[in-house]
């Protein structure tokens, strides 16, 4: 089994989930929301956990669906080959009619780092992978801009964008948000308050993959596979842009 198994792997799964994901939304409709974002979590989730259970039955799997006993299963701290899923990231606006900021992540955390992923956008007909890592766009001095969630934008995010001369771009989903980077919708993305490995690893794996920056908002190093999966900020950015915005954050946390 090659290292480029893992990659097409990564891609295949987060591709077949996506489809599977349009599927529900055309069968349920929009009428209900709270049915229609269930559907999507759970028809993802089982198809993601049958499919690595088969193909890849040494390895542990990190799912955001999982219950609470499985992701806090001890054999995943030892494992040296874990799968961190999330079915569908950017729940709420799967179900809204319209939206295409949502995704499907698959990335393999390997002795220590992030090794393989993909992240599906299926509303945008997109998939960013590391067996192909996207060509990042190339950096223009001047205004730039930050994606921000839609509905829990970290609170110092106005202020930073002052300081550092950008604007704020809300999209849903982290995996949206770092594929807009990855693909010169957006420069950044800059979040803190909460999320988990689930919401970064696969989009992570790929942003290191093409050459961004990816790192706490501190500027430590994202880590994975911890026995907690809080993982609570983060900052995407090009290469470029990054000593200016970890100072920025730096000067307003002061
Ligand atoms: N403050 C917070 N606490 C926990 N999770 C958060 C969070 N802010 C964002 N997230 C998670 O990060 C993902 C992207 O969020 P957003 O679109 O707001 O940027 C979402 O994943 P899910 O859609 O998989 O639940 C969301 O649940
Ligand atoms: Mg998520």
């Amino acid at each position: 089994m090659t290292i480029r198994d893992d990659h097409a792997l990564a891609s295949d799964l987060a591709v077949e989930a996506g489809r599977r994901l349009l599927d529900i939304r055309a069968s349920e409709g929009f009428g209900e929301p709270p049915a229609l974002r269930n559907a999507g979590d759970r028809g993802a989730h089982l198809y993601l956990m049958e499919a690595l259970a088969r193909l890849r039955p040494s390895d542990c799997v990190l799912s955001e669906e999982s219950s609470r006993e499985d992701r806090e299963d001890p054999r995943r701290q030892r494992a040296e080959r874990v799968w961190i899923v999330d079915p569908l990231d950017g729940t709420r606006e799967f179900s809204e009619e319209g939206r295409a900021d949502w995704a499907v992540h698959v990335a393999l955390w390997e002795r220590g780092r992030l090794t393989a992923g993909a992240v599906a956008l299926p509303a945008q007909g997109r998939t960013l992978t590391t067996g192909e890592p996207p060509k990042l766009p190339a950096y223009q001095k001047g205004r730039f801009r930050i994606a921000v969630s839609r509905t829990r934008p970290p609170e110092f995010v106005q202020k930073l964008a002052y300081l550092v001369g950008a604007d704020l771009v809300p999209i849903g989903s982290a995996g949206a948000k770092i594929s807009a980077v990855l693909t010169g919708d957006v420069e950044a993305y800059v979040h803190a308050g909460g999320q988990y490995e689930w919401d970064s690893a696969a989009p992570v794996a790929v942003a290191q993959a093409a050459g961004a920056h990816a790192s706490r908002i501190d500027g430590s190093e994202l880590t994975y596979n911890q026995p907690d999966p809080s993982l609570p900020d983060i900052l995407v950015s090009l290469p470029e842009l990054a000593a200016t915005l970890l100072a920025g954050i730096r000067d307003l946390h002061r």
